[in-house]
């Protein structure tokens, strides 16, 4: 089990806005935190610093109390926004491209056949029967696609999740048994769970917890039952205005 402590972040783009601004927060071991915020809020920047793609301007970030290291990121689940699967591969090399396999294993597709069972399994579970370990990823249609990459996050059993709008290209229904997947499976594995969504409705009836970004900044904290729903704000001018 593993807590996130995230100190003053700020990130600013070179020749851009401020992508996030002093963020910090306690995040306990296990909880589901639902990261909310308009296109643009920074939700994406916060995760992909937390996934150590990006470098922050300022702060930093605790794990267990100690800064990340090779034994950590081996951890985290990335599921990311463009679910970055390699479209040549198949869904079962891309599933298992981040399993803890020996190298050699990988390179010939010999898979060991625990990690199998569990990739077809996952895949089930997500609504992708055996029949697509097979194909081509860039076969499938875009939500299949994004389950794929949820499998690949879930299949080395991570102690720290980062979802990146992980339904977005999935239809209400299947968004919705997907994201009560990964939170059962997170609450399985006694993994943290830090997500960000679209869909307010979606995050009230998961999370253990609602973060609200607004152009890089932290204006909302707290449990689903105080969160009021409303993620815009309104600045956009229709048109003809
Ligand atoms: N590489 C970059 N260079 C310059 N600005 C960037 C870069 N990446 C993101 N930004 C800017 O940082 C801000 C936050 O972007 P971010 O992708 O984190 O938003 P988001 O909340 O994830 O949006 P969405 O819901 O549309 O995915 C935006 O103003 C964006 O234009």
């Amino acid at each position: 089990m593993i807590d996130v402590r995230i100190i003053d972040l700020s990130l600013r783009h070179p020749g851009g806005a401020e992508a996030l601004a002093n963020v910090s927060l306690d995040i306990p071991a296990g909880q589901f935190c639902a990261v909310l915020g308009a296109s643009g809020a920074g939700k994406s920047t916060l995760l992909r610093v937390l996934a150590e793609i990006t470098a922050p301007s300022t702060g930093s970030m605790l794990y267990c109390g100690a800064p990340s290291d090779t034994a950590l990121r081996r951890r985290i689940g990335l599921i990311p926004q463009d679910f970055a699967l390699c479209g040549r591969a198949s869904v079962a090399r891309n599933v298992m491209a981040v399993a803890d396999i020996a190298l050699w294993r990988s390179f010939i597709g010999l898979y060991p056949q625990s990690e199998r069972a569990r990739a077809a399994r996952l895949l089930a579970a997500l609504g992708l029967e055996e029949t697509h370990l097979a194909r081509r990823a860039d076969s499938l249609s875009g939500g299949q696609q994004q389950r794929v990459a949820i499998a690949r996050a879930l299949l080395h059993r991570p102690a720290i999740i980062l979802a990146d709008e992980p339904v977005s290209s999935l239809d209400p229904a299947t968004g919705e048994a997907t994201l009560a997947l990964l939170r059962n499976e997170a609450r399985d594995l006694g993994a943290t769970l830090i997500c960000s969504l679209h869909q307010p409705d979606l995050a009230r009836r998961f999370a253990d917890r609602i973060i609200l970004l607004d152009a890089g900044r932290i204006v909302f904290d707290g449990t689903p039952a105080k969160f009021d729903g409303d993620i815009t704000r309104p600045r956009l001018l229709a048109v003809g205005q």
